[in-house]
């Protein structure tokens, strides 16, 4: 048994073309591979760790003895989207895709959005979140009208210059599209408030105030077993977001990567029972969205500099374990998300026997993993690596 469980969502670091990914337009994409080749740079320490033994990656070599289990996962559910994935880590199978807008919202939605909010929409297309502000940030600095946009992922965004529309009216706002927005007959997954700064089409910036609004989980996640268990679900990021609060116990805020890593360091030195469930968002968001191969590359390298601080703070009973949601191939068509596996590293606070473990068929052998350690009854249809994990244990 582990008295804490620290995870690590690397957000859209995928290596691998899933079996499935053809029916997702996403043959042959590799987000680790591709990026590594694109932009080459080391990871000595994801190297130690075992990255390079799940598959062969550029510049990545695989030791004979690595620092951590190593394997990967492959995804069940009928989406690629963060919350699909980050949900079925937590147990639960989306069997039903989430509905998409590639033409845009429906005129009603958009009616109903304008008379709640006084003000008009402009946009209202799949678009990359940095094209399109360049696009309509001048023209809303004039109306104040709303840039409404989606992607393939199953989002409504909404981005507004800050000296236009004020923070609190654009939170208000997306709270409102969140109530209209969980109708079936306009289901969307996320709203996300996209707010941003400048004067012009060259200066447009978007901040560090992105409100993303989900949807409670579908089912009860291991989260809430392990809350109703008395453990403590410390979520570090956009975790708290992504299951709406559900089933977390204590929430922290970050601002970049770097800054997530800062905010698990707290979290290390603090003592608790149970998971600490940390996302890194900027190499999907910054570079993976962008088809940026150098920033994500070099975003993978920052990370990677940082483990052996994680390390310094990991206990006897603490268990790391790294993993990521989907993939994002930088060097692939369109700026969409890709269906991946993800890798699988865990490592322990002390020393363990590690090796190769079997691949899994869903992200929820984690959840499962997670409820056989705490010793929790939480039923998903994931299997438990735990055994495989501790028996033979140094
Ligand atoms: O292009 P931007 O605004 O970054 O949008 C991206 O971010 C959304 C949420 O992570 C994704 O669905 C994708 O559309
Ligand atoms: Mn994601
Ligand atoms: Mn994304």
């Amino acid at each position: 048994m582990f008295n804490r469980i620290h995870l690590i969502v690397l957000d859209s670091v995928g290596i691998g073309a899933a079996p499935d990914a053809e029916e997702f337009g996403d043959a042959g994409t590799h987000t680790l591979k591709h990026t590594l080749n694109a932009f080459p740079v080391k990871l000595p320490n994801l190297e130690s760790l075992g990255l390079g033994c799940i598959d062969t990656l550029p510049g990545i070599g695989c030791p004979e003895t690595t620092e951590a289990f190593y394997s990967k996962m492959q995804e069940v559910s009928r989406g690629k989207d963060t919350m699909t994935g980050h949900w079925e880590i937590a147990g639960l199978n989306i069997t039903e895709p989430f509905k998409v807008y590639p033409d845009g919202f429906p005129e009603e939605l958009l009616d109903k959005i304008k008379k709640a909010t006084g003000r008009g929409i402009v946009g209202n297309k799949p678009a990359s979140g940095t094209e399109i502000i360049k696009e309509y940030g001048e023209e809303q600095m004039k109306t104040g009208d709303l840039i409404v946009y989606t992607s393939n992922d199953p989002v409504l965004q909404i981005a507004a210059n800050e000296d236009v529309i004020p923070l609190e009216e654009l939170y208000e706002i997306c709270e409102k599209v969140r109530e209209m927005t969980k109708d079936p007959e306009f289901l969307v997954g996320r709203v996300i408030a996209r707010p941003f700064t400048g004067s012009s089409k060259e200066t447009f910036t978007r901040t560090e105030n992105r409100h993303d609004y989900a949807l409670e989980p579908f089912g009860k996640t291991v989260l809430n077993a392990l809350e109703d268990n008395g453990n403590d679900v410390v979520a570090i990021g956009k975790i708290n977001d992504i299951f709406t609060g559900s089933g977390v116990t204590d929430s922290v805020r970050t601002k970049n990567n770097m800054d997530g890593v800062d905010k698990l360091l707290d979290v290390l030195d603090t003592d608790f029972n149970g998971l600490s469930f940390l996302n890194l968002v900027d190499f999907d968001a910054m570079f993976g969205h962008r088809r940026d191969p150098e920033g994500y590359s070099k975003a993978l390298e920052a990370f990677d500099e940082r483990l052996p601080e994680i390390y310094s703070k990991l206990r006897e009973d603490d268990l790391l374990i790294i993993t990521a949601d989907h993939g994002n191939d930088p060097t692939y068509k369109g700026t969409d998300h890709t269906r991946e596996y993800v890798p699988l590293l865990i490592k322990a606070g002390r020393d363990m026997n590690y090796k190769q473990i079997r691949q899994s068929n869903t992200f929820a052998d984690l959840a499962a993993t997670i409820a056989e350690n705490f010793n929790i009854n939480y039923e998903t249809h994931g299997d438990s690596l735990y055994q495989e994990l501790t028996a033979d244990e140094k």
